[in-house]
Order: structure tokens, then C-alpha cells, then sequence
């Protein structure tokens, strides 16, 4: 990078100052610390490092052992120059301020299962952890009375408070409280919110006398470019600098995404769901073996089939039909055999019916068959022509077979129970009458004139 241009008077100052003496927060990781080889470290020595290249500055750093120390040294005018601080009235007494060498937000840190705060103004009653005497302190009790402070004596000490549940919150640099969430293992600790304007910016402190020695620093300052500024940062603290994005928007758009992940799933779940239970009410309504309906998809409709017949004196018959002789079937060719007749035996009846009737398994070898609108004398018909086709099928068993049927219809007072019990009878019937032949019981009274 080029070297900064100094006018006639800051280049007289730099000679008459050789060098700078400079006080430091010796512990302030990773802003700045005197390592262990008494070298300045840290964000704030290696911006300061690249002004004084380009001014021409020569630093002379002073040790102390303590912030108060370096304040202390500051005011008996010990050092020119502090390294890195906000400006307050206090300190405007016996300092004047350069630009920021560095702007950082203050971020509200929680618990992780704390929600995130958008609005601070609208929390009651929470309680902050804010160390003792700082400026933001002083903002956060005139800014914010909704709020309960309980000071402490370090920053660390706020954070601890947070992470032990002793309090809600704390407030603190992003790039700190970023590193020492890492460096202490506090991640249980999660950034909540920003305050907008609750922003650190960090300058170099100047004694009053020492009006040309900030000119020269501004200058330096000025030169420093975005892109050198985030390579420091970045290198110094390593958790990802995207949680600088933490601003309302951010909060919105991941409450917004946690939403849409809930819904999705909700909605996800809510469809397996419909299908597991129209899976069940199938299962559960149909006969496994033949596919048809079985006996429980057929009762609440057929009780109102009834009614409606009876209502509107509308015929309405039933057929019972029986695989005559179907144990032997099994015994002599094997229950996959029998298995196969009955499936066969289904589809043959289903195929000779109109789609008005109904076909179901009523159970073992016997199938019901409902007939809409069916005298007595169509539903014989109907039960004459299923026999003759079971008669004429090839079934996937070396044995011809046959099958009796029993018919009846809906009488006055009927219920399904009933009609059915009187197919039954009829059904007996036929098969006391020789088998492979239809039975009716009682007189064929119809309801159409
Ligand atoms: N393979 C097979 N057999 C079944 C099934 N359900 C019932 N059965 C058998 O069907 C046979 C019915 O026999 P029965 O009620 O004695 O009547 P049948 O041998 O058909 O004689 P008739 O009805 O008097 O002509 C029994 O042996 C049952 O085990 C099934 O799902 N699969």
C-alpha cells in the first residue's frame, strides 16, 4: 500500500517525536494483549501496526499492568496515545478521538432456548448482566428502564451469569462475545438480538496537546481499506463473521424458515397421516384374500339400503351364495387351492352384476350379493345365472364345482339382519334340496305392484 502523504507540520511532528509511546489494554483478547514476549497483540495492534507503516509512526510501547493502569499513565501524560476505546464525555476531559479504527455491534446474548429478541423496549421485568461503569451501562439504564441491571465487576463475569441462569442477558461486543463463547465453551450461550446504534466504535484516544499526532493517525486510519479490516478480524476470531448479519431481518427470516420447516413437516405428517388412515379404513373394509368388501364395509350402508326400500316400498333383494361342498375342496387339493376358488369364485359373481349391485364376503365360502331395485323373481333369475356360470367355470382345482344360493326380499319390518337370516334359511334350503340349485323362502312378496 502507498505511504500516506504528510503535510510540512506532521512531517516537523515526526521528527520531533521519534517515537510514539502508546498504553494498551494488556488483556483484552482478542482486541489486544501484551503476550508473554511483552509484544502488543491482537485486532487493534495489527491495525495499529499497519498505520504506523504507512505514516511513518514509530510506536514505543508502554507496559502496564491493568486498563486503569494505561488510563492512569494516559492522564499523567506517559503515553501520547491510547490504543483502542470509545469516546465518552469522562474521557473527552483529557483526550480527543480519531476516527474508528473499528466499528462493533453490541449483541444481546441469552440462552439458547431464550427466544430472539426483535424488540428490547417491549421485554418486562428481564433481568441484564452489564459489567460496572461502562458506557454501554450507562445507555442500557437511561435507554431501557423495562429492563432489571445487576452489575458486575468483569465482562466475563456478565457472560458467566448468563450461561449459570443467574440472569436473562448480558449485552457485548459481537467479536468478544463470539470468542469467548468458543474460548470458554458457553454454547449454551446464543446471540438473541442487536440493539440498532448500541455499536462499539473503537478509536485511538490522543492527549489534547496532541492535536497534529491525531491528524497523522487519521490519515493512516483513512488508508485502512474494508477488505483489511475483516482479514484481521477474521483472523482473529474464528467463529464465522455471519453472525454480524444478526439484525431483525436475519431473526425474521430464520423464525421464517423454522416456521416453514414446522408447517412442512406438520403438513407432511398430517398427509402420512390420511393415508395410514385410509390404509386402515381399506384394510379394514376389505377382504384380504378376495379383495372384495368384507362384511364390515357393507353394514352401515346396507341397513340404509333396507330403509330406503322399505320407506319407499321399493324392492330390494339379497342372494347368498355357497360353494357347495367347499371342504372337501380343501381337504383333497389344500388350502391354496381353496384359496384360489374363492378368489376365482369373486370375480365371477362381480363380473355378472350391474354396478348398482353389490358384491361382499360374507364370510368363509359364502358371498352376498345386494340387489337394487330386484323383485324376487329378477333376484332368482340373477342367482339361477350366477350358479349356471359357477357350474360352467374351469376353477384352478381338478374337481367341477357348483354352488346353492338363497334369495330373499325386503318384507315390511325387515331389518338387513333379518333378510339376511332369510337368505340363509333359503340358502339351507337349497342345499337340503340336492344343492347347485337357488332356495327361497316364504311367498315372493315385492313392494312393486
Ligand atoms: N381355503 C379356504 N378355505 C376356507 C376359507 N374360509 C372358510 N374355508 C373353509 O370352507 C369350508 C366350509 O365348509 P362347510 O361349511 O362344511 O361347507 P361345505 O364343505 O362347503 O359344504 P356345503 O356348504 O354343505 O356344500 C371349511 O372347511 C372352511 O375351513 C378360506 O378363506 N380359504
Amino acid at each position: 500500500a502507498p505511504l500516506v502523504e504528510l503535510n510540512a507540520s506532521q512531517r516537523a511532528y515526526l521528527q520531533a517525536h521519534p517515537t510514539l509511546p502508546l498504553c494498551v489494554d494488556p488483556d483484552w483478547w482478542p482486541f489486544e494483549i501484551i503476550d508473554k514476549h511483552g509484544r502488543h497483540a491482537g485486532i487493534a495492534a495489527e491495525l495499529i501496526g499497519i498505520i504506523a507503516a504507512r505514516t511513518g509512526l514509530q510506536i514505543a510501547l508502554q507496559h502496564t499492568d491493568s486498563w486503569e493502569d494505561s488510563l492512569r499513565a494516559s492522564q499523567a501524560g506517559r503515553c501520547l496515545a491510547l490504543s483502542f476505546l470509545n469516546s465518552t464525555p469522562d474521557r473527552e476531559q483529557w483526550l480527543i478521538f480519531t476516527a474508528p479504527l473499528l466499528s462493533d455491534p453490541n449483541v444481546i446474548i441469552t440462552r439458547e432456548e431464550h427466544p430472539f429478541v426483535s424488540d428490547i423496549a417491549s421485554l418486562r421485568g428481564k433481568r441484564i448482566a452489564l459489567p460496572r461503569g461502562t458506557a454501554m451501562a450507562e445507555r442500557v439504564a437511561r435507554d431501557f428502564p423495562n429492563l432489571s441491571i445487576v452489575f458486575t465487576d468483569s465482562e466475563r463475569e456478565a457472560l458467566a451469569l448468563v450461561a449459570e441462569r443467574k440472569v436473562d442477558m448480558t449485552l457485548r461486543s459481537l467479536i468478544v462475545a463470539a470468542h469467548t463463547i468458543k474460548a470458554e465453551g458457553w454454547f449454551s450461550l446464543k446471540i438473541s438480538g442487536q440493539i440498532p446504534g448500541y455499536d462499539n466504535q473503537l478509536r485511538m484516544g490522543v492527549l489534547k496537546s496532541e492535536q497534529t499526532l491525531r491528524e497523522i493517525l487519521d490519515l493512516g486510519i483513512a488508508s485502512l481499506s474494508e477488505a483489511e479490516h475483516r482479514q484481521i478480524v477474521d483472523r482473529h476470531v474464528p467463529i464465522q463473521m455471519v453472525t454480524r448479519e444478526v439484525t431483525d431481518y436475519t431473526v425474521v427470516a430464520w423464525l421464517g424458515l423454522v416456521l416453514a420447516a414446522v408447517l412442512a413437516t406438520s403438513l407432511l405428517w398430517m398427509s402420512r397421516l390420511r393415508s395410514l388412515n385410509r390404509q386402515l379404513r381399506n384394510q379394514a373394509e376389505t377382504d384380504a384374500l378376495t379383495g372384495l368388501p368384507n362384511r364390515n364395509a357393507l353394514n352401515a350402508s346396507f341397513e340404509l339400503d333396507v330403509a330406503r326400500a322399505q320407506r319407499f316400498c321399493r324392492p330390494l333383494s339379497v342372494i347368498l351364495l355357497d360353494i357347495d361342498h367347499f371342504k372337501a375342496v380343501n381337504d383333497d387339493f389344500g388350502h391354496l387351492t381353496g384359496d384360489k376358488v374363492l378368489v376365482e369364485c369373486g370375480q365371477l359373481i362381480k363380473a355378472q352384476l350391474r354396478t348398482v349391485d353389490s358384491v361382499c364376503r360374507w364370510g368363509g365360502e359364502e358371498f352376498l350379493v345386494i340387489c337394487q331395485e330386484t323383485t324376487p323373481e329378477q333376484a332368482w333369475q340373477l342367482a339361477e345365472r350366477l350358479l349356471l356360470q359357477v357350474r360352467g367355470h374351469t376353477f384352478p382345482c381338478p374337481r367341477q364345482l357348483t354352488a346353492s344360493a338363497g334369495v330373499a326380499t325386503v318384507r315390511a319390518g325387515d331389518s338387513a339382519a333379518g333378510l339376511v337370516q332369510r337368505a340363509d334359511e333359503a340358502l339351507y334350503a337349497a342345499k337340503h334340496g340336492g344343492r347347485d340349485q337357488v332356495g327361497l323362502i316364504g311367498h315372493c312378496e315385492s313392494y312393486v305392484n
